[in-house]
């Protein structure tokens, strides 16, 4: 059987994320534990996400966007100084324009390449145990850029860093029984990850760009999972496996959790990294919109063929490292200066 037939399309299958409760994760009933397992493995198989409800998460916000709101809006002489194109933009501050989508990059408006309509910054781990892997993988253990005389920044993106890879890993946690993966599985894979948190904005939308700019061209993630607290307004889409779109902004108090690519590559095919978009308002809108979303990745030097059980034909899932398939993705996305 190929990995392929492990989710066939089916007419019943989920059209609308399923929501969960994160304290069922660690609820002392096993039934619970169980249930929480078996929904978020069929919400992350189906559609490729699942909304997380917890509200540690949600109480961090209004503080982190506004130090977000208060960086993004620095002139653009000071935040030139902390862009870092050397390493792929793997740290400090993307303006617009510099990031595009695969899909995009193909068949952009009069076929043109059309670039991503926002800014991000990008954040690392602050510690990692293992001194070899800076040295054997400069661009993804980067230190940190920090801007000047934003202390709250520093603060807030490092406490949400924390508590989005609580979650995330919670949830690879959780997913273990249900793949047949051994205890302490994912845990294992994240140890030393090149995990980044990614502050993002999202520029008002003016009357003449309505219809013709995209904040967030169609993609999929590049990491294991990743997870994304609520943004300050709406337009994130995610695409069905039976086609169709449905809307992927997180109800209120919840945090989504969706697939990457290489938590479908280690599944070999079973989890579903699903395609999403973000869409620019009909109307023109006045506000930026934020969003902070974690990219929780492996260990770089993880191999992430899919194991045996999965049988996954070898062709087309042969072993690749977490850094090599990282590589080939920035090659795609734009953000590679120096890869080529
Ligand atoms: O801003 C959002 O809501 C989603 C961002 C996203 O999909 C990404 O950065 O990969
Ligand atoms: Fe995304």
């Amino acid at each position: 059987m190929s990995a392929r037939m492990w989710c066939p399309y089916r007419a019943d299958m989920m059209r609308e994320i399923p929501r969960v409760e994160l304290a069922d994760a660690t609820a002392a009933s096993a039934t619970r534990r169980r249930e929480f397992g078996e929904t978020v493995e069929r919400g992350l198989r189906e559609i490729g996400f699942v909304f997380v409800h917890t509200r540690n998460v949600a109480r961090m916000l209004p503080a982190a966007y506004a130090a977000y709101a208060d960086v993004f809006s620095r002139p653009a002489d000071e935040l030139e100084r902390y862009r870092r194109p050397g390493i792929h933009h793997l740290r400090g501050y993307t303006p617009l324009g510099v990031e595009t989508a695969a899909a995009c990059r193909r068949s952009g408006m009069d076929g043109e390449p059309q670039p991503d309509q926002r800014s991000c910054w990008l954040i690392g781990p602050e510690s990692i145990t293992d001194p070899t892997l800076p040295v054997r993988f400069p661009a993804f253990y980067a230190d940190n850029v920090w801007p000047e005389n934003a202390p709250a920044f520093r603060d807030h993106t490092l406490s949400l860093f924390d508590a989005l890879n609580e979650v995330g890993l919670a949830i690879l946690h959780a997913l273990e029984p249900q793949l047949g993966c051994p205890d302490g599985y994912f845990a294992d894979l994240t140890r030393d990850a090149s995990t980044a948190l990614r502050p993002l904005c999202y520029p008002p939308i003016t009357t003449d760009q309505v219809g013709q700019v995209v904040w967030g061209c169609r993609h999929t993630d590049g990491n294991l999972v990743s997870v994304l607290p609520p943004s300050t307004g709406k337009g994130l889409k995610v695409k069905l496996r039976g086609g169709g779109w449905i809307e992927g902004t997180a109800p209120q108090d919840h945090t989504i959790v969706q697939v990457g690519d290489m938590l479908q590559y280690l599944t070999g095919g079973h989890l579903r990294s699903a395609v999403h978009r973000i869409d620019t308002p009909a109307t023109p809108t006045g506000h930026s919109r934020y969003s902070s979303p974690l990219f929780i990745y492996p260990r770089a030097d993880v191999d992430l063929q899919p194991a045996q059980r999965w049988r996954a034909d070898p062709r087309k899932y042969p072993s690749i490292t977490a850094a090599e398939f990282f590589e080939a993705r920035l090659r795609s996305t734009g953000l590679s200066a120096t890869l080529n």
